[in-house]
């Protein structure tokens, strides 16, 4: 299992990714293209945790779902529950502030296709592991998995036998005395787009959490 490490904004660990972004940064000279750091509130009481930043979101920007089709249903949703100063979430420099929430993603670095492999899921895992214990150790009561990859990892990191916890939208699985894992599906474009996740789905698992934190 991996150990836990403090995230390392120059990681190159995993080389099929760190060559990815060598060649992302050559196309695309003005873009953050480097290993992408959680953002938020410490401590929080909920912890977001999404797959990977997308190639013109969160790659561009630096900021975990920034910039890109998939952090519109999320930050709109987060500024309804009063998670967010604002429901649109646009650039590194925008002044948004989220309060008692954290977002971060399974891998830091974008990966070709949006689809990491095994290895680098487990290579960043030590990183999330890092993440969640601090985020626990805080006071953190909620973590929201938005797609299977997130939840694996999750459980990965917390040594949580994921048979015993399957990912499912809208489960919520008891972790710990006083942790919880919620599950949805991811809100990325394509997600939203076939209607697979509707904004009220989102927001009754951002319900459902808002309940369960009082
Ligand atoms: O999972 C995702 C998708 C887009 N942007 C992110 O930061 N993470």
């Amino acid at each position: 299992m991996p150990e836990s490490s403090t995230f390392q904004p120059d990681c190159r660990r995993c080389p099929r990714l760190a060559q990815y972004l060598d060649e992302v940064k050559i196309a695309y000279p003005d873009y953050y293209a480097r290993p992408v750091p959680p953002f938020g509130a410490t401590p929080a009481r909920l912890l977001v945790v999404g797959l990977a930043p997308g190639i013109h979101g969160a790659n561009r920007t630096g900021r975990p779902f920034t910039g890109d089709f998939a952090g519109i249903l999320l930050y709109q949703t987060l500024h309804k529950f009063g998670l967010a100063s604002h429901s649109e979430s646009i650039a590194h420099s925008d002044g948004l502030i989220l309060s008692n929430c954290r977002i971060t993603n399974a891998v830091k670095c974008l990966p070709p296709a949006n689809k990491p492999d095994t290895s680098e899921i487990r290579q960043c895992n030590h990183y999330l592991k890092n993440e969640l214990i601090q985020f626990v150790e805080q006071g953190g009561k909620a973590i929201l998995a938005l797609g299977g990859v997130a939840h694996r990892a999750i459980v990965m990191a917390l040594r949580v036998k994921s048979t015993i916890f399957p990912f499912g939208h809208g489960a919520v699985h008891q972790l710990d005395n006083d942790l919880w894992l919620y599950d949805s599906y991811h809100c990325s474009r394509y997600n939203t787009q076939t209607k697979r996740l509707t904004a009220e789905m989102f927001e009754q698992v951002f319900m459902r959490i808002d309940e369960d934190l009082g």
